[in-house]
């Protein structure tokens, strides 16, 4: 059995195994097909609209009211999701690179190809996470770039078509990390309890761990499949980084969370920011906030794309609960710390195990 620790196995081109599958009726490749979505209960996927909280950006930054830092903080704690509006990142910024990437999947795979993910690499156009010959697959394309630090780019992998591509997502990606900035020195005052001690957490800690921005951008692209209840476009999992921002780039739902065993369709407001903490922040802020388990669904006869970006540590940063939460003896940590390169090796490894790392580095 081949199996690898960074970087994916190269598989099947799905948008080109979808459009043979869909056409001609065939059945889906073995490999693709998930007993357990028909199996698993499922909450509000009849239609009706099962928000994650929204939090309002405007309020956030109003210095009279502290009201939206505890909403922000119980979304965090409670969901480990929320919904962010009045975000102040332009509509026009969005919508170019909504069409800039719409357009880079629409063309055809040979073009697509030039941007191929290399071994051992994650960047590029392919796949995430295909670390064995026999593991189940996602009916989904990826194409994963490093934006930030802008030094960290490759730009062998930036295409040139569309034309206005790299322009859309340099963009896009600044707006995005001063929103995260903005975001996580929130999240830093509301990791304490009580009200009262929002302004006794030292928030510069967790800014500082997110210095400089390390930034990646996933586009995902799930192709229609006509039988749609048979695969998964997403496999469970909880994203390794910080604070991830997810756009539905054609306001296409498929993204679902599991909440008290179920899983839980988000339904997320036009224009907004769907919101998640990842694994770094779990352990920065003691457990308190939570990295929630989710997927994503596929569409019987609708295509549906996403980007997410994701913000991640610093490479010298050690992941581990912030010292001001252990401050008072009372409280213990419940993570151990370890160097955020060592802490994605254990990511990897768990993921090819099929196990969760985050318990394995709990106290
Ligand atoms: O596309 C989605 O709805 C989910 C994407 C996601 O979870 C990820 O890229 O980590
Ligand atoms: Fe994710």
């Amino acid at each position: 059995m081949a199996a690898r620790t960074t970087g994916s196995l190269p598989v099947a081109n799905v948008q080109a195994l979808a459009e043979t599958c869909n056409r001609s009726n065939d059945k889906i490749p073995e490999r693709y097909v998930r007993k357990e979505v028909r199996s698993e209960e499922l909450i509000a996927g009849h239609g009706s609209t099962s928000a994650i909280p929204v939090i309002d950006l405007n309020k956030l930054l109003d210095p009279q009211s502290l009201e939206e830092c505890v909403k922000l903080a119980s979304a965090c704690e409670n969901w480990g999701f929320f919904q962010l509006i009045n975000h102040g990142v332009p509509d026009e910024v969005i919508a170019n690179l909504m069409n800039d990437i719409a357009e880079f999947f629409e063309q055809p795979l040979e073009a697509k190809k030039a941007y191929s993910q290399l071994p051992n690499s994650l960047e590029g156009y392919g796949q995430s996470f295909v670390v064995s010959d026999n593991q189940k697959l996602d009916w989904c394309d990826r194409f994963f770039l490093l934006v930030r630090p802008v030094e960290s780019r490759d730009l062998r992998f930036w295409p040139t078509t569309p034309a206005s591509f790299r322009h859309s997502v340099d963009v896009y990606s600044s707006e995005v990390a001063k929103l995260s900035c903005r975001l996580l020195e929130f999240m830093a005052k509301g990791v304490g309890a009580e009200p009262t001690s929002l302004l006794g957490i030292c928030e510069a800690s967790l800014l500082h761990m997110f210095q400089g921005q390390p930034q990646g951008l996933r586009m995902n692209y799930y192709p229609p499949c006509r039988q749609a209840n048979k695969v998964l476009g997403m496999s469970p999992h909880t994203d390794a980084a910080g604070l991830t921002l997810l756009l539905q780039v054609n306001d296409m739902p498929g993204l679902q969370i599991r909440r008290d065993g179920k899983w839980f369709t988000v339904d997320a407001v036009e224009g907004a920011f769907i919101v998640n903490v990842g694994d770094v922040l779990e352990i920065v802020s003691n457990g308190k906030y939570r990295s929630v388990e989710h997927r994503a669904v596929v569409h019987p006869d609708r295509e549906r794309i996403t980007a997410a970006v994701f913000h991640r540590p610093c490479q010298d940063a050690v992941v581990g609960p912030l010292p001001e939460l252990l401050k008072d003896g009372n409280r213990k940590a419940k993570y151990r710390s370890v160097g955020y390169m060592e802490f994605m090796r254990r990511y990897y490894s768990a993921k090819l195990d099929g196990r969760n790392h985050l318990e394995s580095t709990k106290n």
